[in-house]
């Protein structure tokens, strides 16, 4: 970077002072477009009046729009300008949250989203792409606390009139450093080139990002999700973007840091709320959501579904011309079979199981009578007899009815057939005799496969209508029955399947099994998948891999790739790379850019309990933060009940640690993180890169820290 002037603090202030003033302006002109929203809102209502169905729908389509800009107003305050570009022509562009032009339209401030922000982000010395200085500004609310330059082309800057004096030493560094709260940092004033170019990226297609921990994965998914909702709002927001990852991670980014994406127009999602009317957000141990999630579960699914329901009556017994027939056991199992092989859906067939039962008791007559074929079809289809068997015999049945009747070991051990071994049985057969209250988040992918398998169950009744109806009127209740009524517009229906995009984080641990869930929904959109293999917890990562492809559809693959992480401090990256190399040669590593003197430390001790408080105690008072206690998820219960988990103290296992990150961690007993499961040592890396300042590990050994 060309050498510039250190400022002197008078030098500084008046920088402050000027960007104040353009800050200022800013806000008096956010206060009149409020202003103005707000009276919209207020006129909305009053079109009210007229009473007329036109005048009603005109009200709604108002009095949406206009919420919809007071909440973007509102979402957008904070912080609202935060950087400065001075070009090397003279011109000077003020970039925030939202783009905002004076009286005369001339622009106050650009969205950062916009073309003419790109360079904010990507001119860098070697490059600078026409910038002579870009400056960060940080405020609180209004005030202009500091400002950070960076002087991109020195000559340029002179050239310019731009002054050579930078002040600060760094935006990126400040912001890093500052970091200390309990809250997810806002990178939009701090983006880096590469992050930038993977959230500009275009839209069609599947866009890879890959990089190790902390290379701001999650901050660039859903900054590039808000990117695509600027560019092309009306097929981004009309098709639905999907947003699914780990709930927790992106609550916390969305509510504090990108508020622009509200619930209306981004469907976030875990991977356990995928499938509607579901959830769940319990994990089944490790060797158990192997079984779930692999592609051997939809033949056994298949099969599943063709077995007869526990209750299914044994025999089929119809009266024709004095005769009884009767189809006894093994001809419904036949006939079962036949149907099964033949059909689509098994919720769909009751046609194609009616036709058959005829063929079969038709088949059932004594010799030699000499019945009229199309009489016995009305006669028997009429009959009670058979009216009353066939629901029982071939119900409708829901996801959950299937996957409840394998709770039963025998019935499993029939189904699985080869495809699952002896031992796997009783366990999984175990789990699933509570799947009806309590199903876990790798059973969510078996019942959306089972889904698919049966069919949609015939459509309950219709959502009550929530307005009211007054003097014949379609009227509402308050404002805020008004403001939910315009939003059902943008309800879609259940397990929607036009979405225009999938943004997928923390990709590298969807089974196969949840690819095909995510597939479906994903057919027709474009795709932007994050993740790192090296921090997987998937054993199969090449069925993993070929289930991905599968759920792509062969569409055009773009891939960005991530290196600096900036959620770690360098000395405590140190300490994980080399635990996670062993394991993964290849890992994706990168470079951490910040030190802060701090050493992890590993305790190798005999009491567990007295260590892992000590060392919560001295962590809580190192950090102003939170702290991050992580465990195996077999001793997570017992280790919350040694500490005191609050606002500030949290006690998570391994896989809930995931995409988290905390001011300072404490992880207990690694060696046994490291052992839970095939890919326990991937899990513990994930562990032991969760801290922004400080980390320390107590446990029996250190053999997962030298091999
Ligand atoms: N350009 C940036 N400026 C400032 N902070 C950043 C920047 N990029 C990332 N960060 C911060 O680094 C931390 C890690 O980011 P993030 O959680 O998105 O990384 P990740 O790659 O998803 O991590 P992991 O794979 O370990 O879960 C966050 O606190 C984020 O705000």
């Amino acid at each position: 970077m060309p050498e510039a002037v250190q400022p002197t603090e008078s030098v500084r202030q008046a920088e402050i002072e000027r960007e104040q003033r353009h800050v200022d302006k800013v806000y008096a002109r956010l206060d009149a477009v409020r202003e103005e929203a707000e009276r919209t809102h207020r006129e909305g209502f009053g079109i009210a009046h007229a009473r007329t169905p036109g005048s009603l729908v005109e009200r709604d389509a108002m009095v949406h729009h206009a919420a919809q800009r007071l909440r973007a107003l509102d979402a957008e305050y904070e912080g609202l300008v935060f950087g400065r570009l001075d070009l090397v022509d003279g011109e000077v562009r003020h970039v925030g949250r939202l783009g905002m032009r004076d009286d005369e339209h001339q622009p106050l401030v650009i969205d950062w989203r916009a073309p003419g922000a790109a360079p904010f982000y990507q001119a860098t010395a070697e490059q600078p792409l026409g910038v002579a200085r870009r400056r960060v500004i940080r405020s609180d609310g209004p005030k202009v606390l500091d400002v950070e330059d960076d002087l991109l082309d020195l000559a340029g800057a002179e050239a310019a009139g731009v002054s050579v004096t930078a002040v600060g030493d760094g935006a990126l560094i400040a912001s890093l450093a500052r970091a200390k709260s309990t809250r997810m940092r806002d990178i939009v004033a701090t983006i880096q080139r590469e992050q930038d170019e993977a959230i500009r990226a275009p839209a069609g297609g599947v866009t890879i990002i890959e990089g190790g921990p902390g290379t701001g994965k999650t901050a660039v998914a859903l900054h590039r999700a808000a990117h695509l909702l600027y560019r092309d709002r009306r097929r981004f927001e009309g098709g639905g973007v999907l947003l699914v990852g780990p709930s927790a991670v992106f609550m916390s980014y969305v509510e504090r840091v990108l508020p622009s994406l509200g619930e209306e127009t981004v469907e976030l999602r875990s991977l356990g709320a995928v499938m509607d009317g579901v959830r769940s957000q319990r994990l089944d141990p490790p060797a158990l959501a192997g079984i779930k999630g692999a592609l051997r579960m939809r033949g056994i699914l298949r099969r599943a579904v063709r077995e007869a329901p526990t209750d299914a009556p044994r025999e089929l017994r119809v009266v024709f011309g004095g005769q009884v027939l009767r189809v006894r056991e093994r001809e419904l199992a036949n006939v079962r079979r036949h149907v099964g092989g033949r059909v689509q859906r098994a919720n769909a067939a009751r046609q194609e199981v009616r036709r058959a039962l005829l063929d079969a008791a038709w088949a059932a007559r004594p010799q030699g009578v000499s019945w009229e074929r199309a009489r016995f079809n009305e006669d028997v289809a009429d009959s009670d007899a058979f009216v009353d068997f066939v629901p029982r015999w071939w119900p409708v049945r829901t996801p959950l009815d299937v996957l409840a009747s394998l709770a039963d070991p025998k019935r499993l051990a029939r189904v699985g057939g080869r495809d699952l071994s002896p031992a796997e049985v009783s366990p999984l057969a175990r789990s699933w005799s509570t799947v009806r209250e309590d199903p876990s988040v790798a059973d969510i992918a078996l019942l959306d496969e089972l889904r698919t398998m049966l069919g949609e169950p015939p459509a309950p009744p219709r959502k009550k209508d929530p307005y009211l109806l007054i003097d014949g009127v379609r009227e509402l209740t308050s404002a805020a029955d008004r403001e939910f009524a315009s939003r059902e517009r943008y309800v879609r229906p259940d397990n929607y399947d036009g979405y225009a995009h999938v943004l997928l984080d923390e990709a590298q641990d969807v089974s196969p099994m949840q690819w095909r869930m995510l597939g479906r929904r994903g057919q027709y959109a474009s795709w932007t998948i994050v993740g790192d293999a090296a921090q997987s917890a998937w054993p199969d990562l090449a069925e993993a891999r070929a289930a991905r492809d599968d759920a792509l559809r062969g569409k055009r693959v773009r891939r960005f790739h991530l290196g600096t992480n900036y959620r770690n401090p360098a000395e405590i990256f140190e300490f994980a790379a080399p635990v996670v190399r062993r394991a993964v040669p290849d890992a994706d590593l990168p470079v951490a850019v910040r030190r802060t003197g701090a050493v992890p430390e590993h305790r190798e001790v005999t009491d567990l309990v007295a260590a892992s408080r000590a060392a919560v105690d001295e962590l809580l008072a190192a950090v102003d933060g939170t702290v991050g206690v992580i465990s195996t998820a077999a001793r997570r219960p017992e280790v919350a009940g040694w500490l005191r988990p609050d606002g500030r103290l949290q006690v998570v296992d391994g896989m809930q640690a995931k995409g988290m990150e905390y001011d300072a961690v404490l992880v207990v007993a690694p060696e046994e993180l490291a052992a839970e499961s095939a890919a326990g040592v991937r899990v513990l890396y994930v562990a032991l890169t969760r801290a922004t300042h400080r980390l320390i590990t107590v446990g029996a050994n250190d053999s997962w820290l030298n091999g």
